[in-house]
């Protein structure tokens, strides 16, 4: 739990350090209301004292209490400065930490569950610190402080007053009992709540598509009413609280008041007097030891779920990258542009079998290569471990002639323009997407941006966007159609100059001439680039100078169309199922 305040900096501790110098004066003048009270009594009941001194003391009361006021204050402003700035430092650090993640952590954790820790967790550990310097600091002060000043007085009161505080503490064990288990699951319902949420919004035109909104309402109503009534319980275990510690303050005074009546009853005269007036000022003090265990209160009721929120954000900060970077950045010339697998064989974490088996291939510089098969045969996950999204099981991928584990990653993704199956574009506009990232060398010309655009065969639509380069991306692409996304990422890769092209079916949503076009102005224009291509069409790959065709992880063809039309059954049942769309699109 501690360890997570490690990353508050020095200007934090500083304000917490001022914030405790505030506590101190806040509880000192606190406590000072009580003399003075003790003081009026005494003047009250004191033949010939004068008005003015009694109205001396009451300012003085007025006083503390607005010193109180203001300290009380200050503590609040500086707790709510440090729980916003350890806020925004964890954030960061969880986000540092996620862009270091291979696709393995990130699936081991869920993108929402990722999600929920980087907002509601951090909340629940802000609210931890807002009120916790406050109460964490201030109670115990205030309990000592308080005990200090009333012991030498009737053991009586203390007996009364250590009766309360245990039951107090009775009722708050019992509660954090019952409650502890559910603030534990409270934090797992919101990542499920938000899991379910995001898979809806991100999914809604299939749910309308197919009239599923009931089937997801069900879904999303399983975890609320699941969430809610965690949250109930909660919520009724700690409505208990309440009442009780007001309970406990009444009968508290009850008590007090009524041992003085039979203390004062049963002294003598002189004695009368002075046993009144410690009345008053015990059943203060009685008062604010309470009010400090209330205090604490307060913190039991908080720590329990952010010490949970403090688990799962430590277990993201704690997790270490599958993925380590290696120190080579530079590779010898003679082999730049090659990409080698070497007996590669892969199974995904935590899965039984293996999803590619025995892989071995050279692609030089210059080349294309293409990967073909039936879905589900391997093609997107072999060329995964080139840019290192998975580590290879066993076996070595090399990239110009160097293992892709020793590379730096920024050094060894510089050298590789990939293209995703599905297009990714980010909220922006046309030109932030192309000229997107760091690119190894000094940034994007204007010209690289355009020469891209027009060898992806973007030009077509971009130039016609109002704004053109300048025109607005919204979040995800949403914006443009398949193909025009697709087109955009693939010019986000052209603009990056890379040695090796990586296109995942990243052809897909074209239409065969555009696709054919494409294919021609890229050898064209990035002639001495090695061009790894995944496809489903025969006609995408047709020309390239290797196909390598994958069938359940294995690699049962590798040659040109030529050869394979010969030699690879399972090539031809591919070509021989697509002839007759080549044809139609040839016309
Ligand atoms: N993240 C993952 N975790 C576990 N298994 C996975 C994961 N991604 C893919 N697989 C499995 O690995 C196998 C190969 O998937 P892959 O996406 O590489 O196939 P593919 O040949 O590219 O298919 P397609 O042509 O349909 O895109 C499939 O059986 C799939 O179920």
């Amino acid at each position: 739990m501690l360890k997570i305040f490690k990353n508050l900096t020095m200007k934090e501790a500083l304000l917490a350090g001022l914030s405790l110098v505030f506590i101190v004066i806040q509880v000192w003048l606190d406590l000072k209301l009580p003399d003075y009270m003790s003081e009026i009594t005494m003047l009250v009941q004191t033949e010939g004292s004068q008005m003015s001194d009694i109205y001396a003391a009451g300012g003085m009361m007025l006083l503390c209490a607005f010193g109180s006021l203001i300290s009380a204050v200050a503590v609040a402003v500086l707790a709510s400065k440090i729980a916003a700035n350890f806020g925004a430092i964890v954030r960061f650090k969880l986000f540092d930490k996620v862009l270091s993640f291979s696709m393995e952590e990130i699936s081991g954790f869920s993108t929402s569950s990722l999600i929920t820790r980087s907002t509601n967790d951090i909340n629940q550990v802000q609210l931890l610190i807002v009120m916790g310097l406050q109460a964490i600091i201030k109670a115990p002060i205030i309990a000592v402080w308080a005990m200090v000043k009333i012991s030498g007085k009737s053991w009586q009161w203390s007996f009364a007053t250590g009766v309360a505080v245990v039951f107090l503490m009775l009722t708050v064990g019992i509660a954090i009992f019952l409650a502890m288990p559910k603030f534990k699951s409270l934090q797992g319902l919101t990542d499920r709540l938000n899991g379910v949420t995001r898979e809806n919004l991100t999914g809604l035109r299939v749910v309308r598509a197919y009239n599923a909104e009931n089937f997801q309402e069900e879904r999303f109503n399983t975890v609320n009413t699941e969430l809610t009534n965690t949250h109930l319980f909660t919520s009724r275990v700690m409505s208990f609280m309440q009442p009780s510690i007001q309970l406990v303050m009444s009968g508290l005074t009850l008590a007090i008041y009524w041992i003085g009546a039979i203390l004062i009853n049963n002294a003598g005269f002189d004695m009368k007097l002075t046993l009144f007036s410690d009345m008053i000022v015990f059943s203060s003090y009685a008062m604010q030891i309470v009010m400090a265990f209330m205090m604490l209160i307060i913190i039991f009721i908080l720590v329990p779920r952010a010490s949970v929120s403090v688990q799962r954000i430590q277990e993201v900060l704690e997790t270490k990258p599958t993925i380590i970077d290696g120190e080579v950045t530079e590779a010898p010339n003679a082999q730049k542009g090659t990409v080698e697998f070497k007996q590669v064989s892969f199974k995904y974490p935590d899965a039984e079998d293996y999803v590619i088996e025995d892989i071995s291939f050279t692609a030089n510089q210059g080349e294309t290569v293409a990967f073909i098969g039936s879905t589900g045969s391997g093609k997107s996950t072999l060329i995964n471990l080139i840019p290192r999204l998975y580590e290879a099981t066993s076996g070595e991928v090399l990239v110009d002639g160097i293992n892709v584990k020793d590379y730096t990653q920024a050094a060894l993704h510089n050298r590789i323009g990939y293209v995703t199956q599905k297009a990714r574009l980010f909220d922006g506009t046309i030109k932030s997407n192309i000229a997107y990232g760091d690119n190894g060398k000094d940034g994007f010309l204007e010209s690289d941006i355009v020469e891209a655009v027009y060898t992806a065969q973007a030009n077509e639509f971009v130039e016609k966007l109002e704004g053109g380069y300048d025109a607005k991306v919204t979040p995800g692409g949403t914006n443009l159609s398949g193909g025009q996304k697709q087109r955009v990422s693939i010019a986000r890769a052209i603009a990056r100059q890379p040695e090796i092209f990586i296109f995942d079916d990243s052809f897909s949503a074209l239409d065969y001439q555009t696709d054919r076009q494409l294919r021609e102005s890229l050898r064209k224009d990035c002639a001495d680039a090695t061009k790894l291509i995944v496809a489903q069409r025969i006609g995408t790959i047709k020309d390239a100078d290797r196909i390598i065709v994958l069938d359940k992880g294995r690699m049962v063809g590798n040659g040109t169309h030529d050869e394979l039309m010969k030699t690879s059954a399972e090539y031809q049942e591919i070509a021989y199922s697509q002839l007759s769309k080549e044809e139609l699109a040839n016309e």
